[in-house]
């Protein structure tokens, strides 16, 4: 569970954040001034902190720089009124993780604490690599074969330098985890560690997250925001999935590896900022060059270390032992015995393919041992989860007779409903519902089964009104 502290001198403020955040399962731990929260922090693990700016005795500022000297990668967010927005910016510089201004929407606010806390754990917990498995809270590059220990070769050379590092490999293949392994063995490693992926921001707030912004650079730009490389300065920032980095963006990354320098979007100052870039792809590049997709230049600027993850089918003795890492990783998040896994099962799982490398057998572990409840894993459960992503065409094809049937019904209907949205709440409304009611309401598995975060899953029970009594996570 995460531990969250809230630093506010405002009782009433304190006792709703606290409400709130035990209601998504957060611990939560609160001080009404800078002293006291520096008290807790020195005496406590914690996961995140939020902060006021204003606060009576040691300010915001003071208690921000204090909390950073005890623990430099503890994510900070402040929280501040309008009046001291320009406080909370120079705490962003510092290496605060970001800033919300009161009065702030909740959805946005706890998607802003989960990405904290994920930042704040790719920062903090060591990646332990060459491993043939793991302490249970921690994570580890697992895998003896040959093409991993050239991985593993590869990552102690590149790491003490300061060269720019392209990971490339199949999706699932972990390259995210390498990128991690390199910042933590790296000289930099007291320094922070920004992770910002190319897909997953739209593609107009990609550029104003990294560079940052001065007021009134566009509409709705009303204070200046500093950028994640900027923030990241004389740290580390990971750029995942590059290959899908609009052009526009690539050519100022290009500027940043050559020139050490950025602007912020709609400034005139030219910021020198020190930071070495991981940069990781599954597509490959070559390729995009010749469609015109990314740029050659860029391409030479990045490849000066390259590290080539494997796809797992291509180095299928370390199939068991991750399988074996994962049960034993999975039963004891899940609160059961390590089941066990057949002889029969284990040798189809060595045998198949894994089109989505690690992170397809990771999620087919977790799926197995919810699903099984504590019986040892056989060759049928194992067949029947694999027959049915075989099976997964067809099925698609029954499904999507009835959902056609179903959406030619709606749409011939003159009372019905026809807007695009409406038919994606209704689906999305179907699943969660069913998803919470496979696992008797316990909103940790069904955020897993979904793939999804438990804010997110709880953001769409709110949405959609969706109540369960029986709740045991
Ligand atoms: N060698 C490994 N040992 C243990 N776990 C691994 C390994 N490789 C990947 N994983 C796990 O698989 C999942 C996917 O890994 P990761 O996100 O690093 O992959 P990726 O290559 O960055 O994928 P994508 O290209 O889709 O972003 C994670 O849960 C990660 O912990």
């Amino acid at each position: 569970m995460d531990t969250i502290l809230v630093i506010d001198d405002d009782d009433q403020l304190r006792k709703s954040f606290a409400k709130l955040l035990v209601e998504e399962k957060y611990k939560v731990l609160t001080a009404a001034s800078g002293e006291g929260g520096i008290e807790v922090v020195a005496h406590n693990h914690l996961d995140l902190i939020l902060l006021d700016m204003r606060l009576p005795g040691m300010n915001g500022m003071e208690t921000f720089k204090k909390i950073k000297t005890i623990d430099a990668k503890l994510p900070v967010i402040i929280i501040t009124a309008y009046s001291t927005t320009d406080i909370a910016i120079e705490a962003t510089k510092l290496g605060a993780y970001d800033y919300i201004l009161k009065p702030f929407d909740i959805p946005d606010m706890l998607t802003l604490i989960k990405q904290a806390i994920d930042a704040g754990y790719c920062m903090r917990s060591p990646v332990q690599v060459d491993a043939a498995s793991c302490d249970h809270a921690g994570d580890a590059i697992v895998g003896q074969s040959r093409l991993m220990q050239g991985v593993y070769k590869k990552i102690g050379r590149v790491s003490q330098t300061d060269a720019t590092v392209l990971i490339q490999g199949d999706s699932g293949t972990g390259k995210e985890l390498v990128a991690r392994a390199v910042y933590q063995h790296s000289n930099r490693s007291d320094k922070p560690f920004l992770i910002i992926n190319c897909v997953a921001i739209p593609e107009h707030l990609l550029e104003s997250e990294l560079f940052g912004y001065e007021k009134g650079a566009f509409t709705g730009a009303t204070q200046r925001h500093i950028g994640k490389i900027e923030q990241a300065h004389g740290g580390t920032v990971f750029l995942d999935e590059i290959g899908d980095m609009p052009l526009n963006i690539q050519a100022k990354i290009l500027r940043l590896l050559q020139e050490r320098r950025i602007e912020r979007l709609g400034g005139e100052e030219t910021i020198s900022v020190d930071v070495r870039i991981i940069a990781a792809t599954n597509k490959h590049l070559e390729k995009a060059i010749a469609d015109g997709e990314f740029r050659e230049d860029l391409y030479f600027r990045l490849k000066v270390v390259t590290i080539e993850l494997p796809p797992l089918r291509e180095r299928r003795e370390d199939i068991t032992t991750l399988i074996t890492h994962y049960m034993e990783k999975f039963s004891h998040e899940l609160k059961v015995d390590n089941p066990g896994i057949h002889k029969q099962a284990l040798g189809l799982l060595n045998r198949y393919d894994w089109p989505g490398n690690v992170r397809e057998l990771s999620n087919m572990i977790q799926k197995v041992l919810i699903f099984n409840r504590g019986a040892p894993v056989s060759l049928v459960d194992v067949e029947q989860i694999l027959h049915k992503k075989n099976e997964e065409g067809n099925q698609e094809h029954i499904d999507s007779d009835i959902l056609k049937k179903w959406v030619w019904q709606q749409l011939s209907s003159p009372s019905e409903p026809h807007r695009f949205e409406d038919f994606m709440d209704t689906l999305a409304n179907i699943v969660v519902s069913q998803a919470l009611t496979f696992t008797n309401g316990n909103r940790s598995q069904a955020a897993r089964l979904l793939e999804i975060s438990r804010p997110t899953l709880h953001a769409k029970m709110d949405k959609y009104d969706i109540k369960f009594k029986i709740d045991v996570s």
